[in-house]
């Protein structure tokens, strides 16, 4: 079966976008090669073999660390059960998860009753059930010289665009101006780094567009 690297699994509320407040299990998949700056998880990037360790050690890691396990779907469930989770909804992040073929572990998933999440890029193609939620959020001209691909404008059942400066709100309405599936995806703007400046931006844009506020709603009460 297709290996998956997880840097870490955890339970906790998204924290984002339209499933804001939804308990759920985050699988957060190693390796990202966009290279976005602002990044909060530039622990995920790099996919270093010194980096291996035991599934059970980077489940009780408590802080970020570049150490990830090998596991595949069925194992991944088992310890699911092992952890005795509850939330019943799994986001599947990371790094840049569309980087794995995500159409077993989706469909698994779909198939135990849980409903599924990919948070994405859009810079590798979606390999997942049809029935999962696609968040996408955007990236181009990052350093890593990746585009989005156009498949991914399509797919995305959200839009969640981080933005601090108008360039960013450029990008997006180039974005959408490429999305030819109607009807469009529900828009968020998302400020980089929670920053009172890039708040004050956003809420202002999403005034003037009729798109809605997503914050990090984690970061402010302190959960994972
Ligand atoms: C860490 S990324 C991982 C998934 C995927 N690589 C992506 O970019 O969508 C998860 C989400 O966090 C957002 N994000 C990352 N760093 C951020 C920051 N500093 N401020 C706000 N959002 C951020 C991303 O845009 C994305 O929506
Ligand atoms: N609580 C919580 N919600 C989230 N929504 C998206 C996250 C991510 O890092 O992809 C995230 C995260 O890391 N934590
Ligand atoms: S694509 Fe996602 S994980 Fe990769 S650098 Fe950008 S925000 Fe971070
Ligand atoms: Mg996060």
């Amino acid at each position: 079966m297709a290996s998956l690297l997880v840097n870490e699994i955890f339970e906790s509320i998204q924290g984002e976008g339209s499933h804001t407040g939804q308990p759920s299990i985050f699988v957060r998949l190693q390796g990202c090669p966009v290279g976005c700056s602002w990044c909060d998880t530039k622990h995920t990037w790099d996919v270093l073999p010194d980096n291996v360790r035991e599934s059970d050690i980077v489940m009780r890691e408590n802080e970020e660390t570049a150490h990830y396990f090998e596991t595949d779907v069925e194992q991944l469930f088992i310890l699911f059960e092992e952890e005795a989770y509850l939330a019943k909804h799994i986001v599947i992040t990371g790094g840049e998860p569309c980087m794995f073929d995500l159409q077993t572990l989706t469909s698994e998933a779909i198939q135990r009753g849980f409903t599924v999440q990919i948070e994405t890029s859009g810079t590798f193609e979606i390999r997942c059930h049809e029935k999962t939620w696609v968040t996408l959020s955007p990236k181009i001209n990052m350093k890593g010289g990746y585009t989005i691909l156009q498949s991914a404008i399509e797919r995305a059942n959200e839009i969640k665009h981080p933005v601090a400066m108008q360039r960013h709100v450029d990008d997006l309405q180039s974005i959408l101006a490429k999305r030819q599936t109607k009807p469009l995806p529900v828009v968020y703007l998302q400020p980089i780094s929670m920053q009172k400046r890039a708040t004050d931006f956003a809420v202002n844009q999403c005034i003037q567009n009729n798109w809605r506020l997503s914050l990090q709603t984690h970061k402010f009460i302190g959960v994972e």
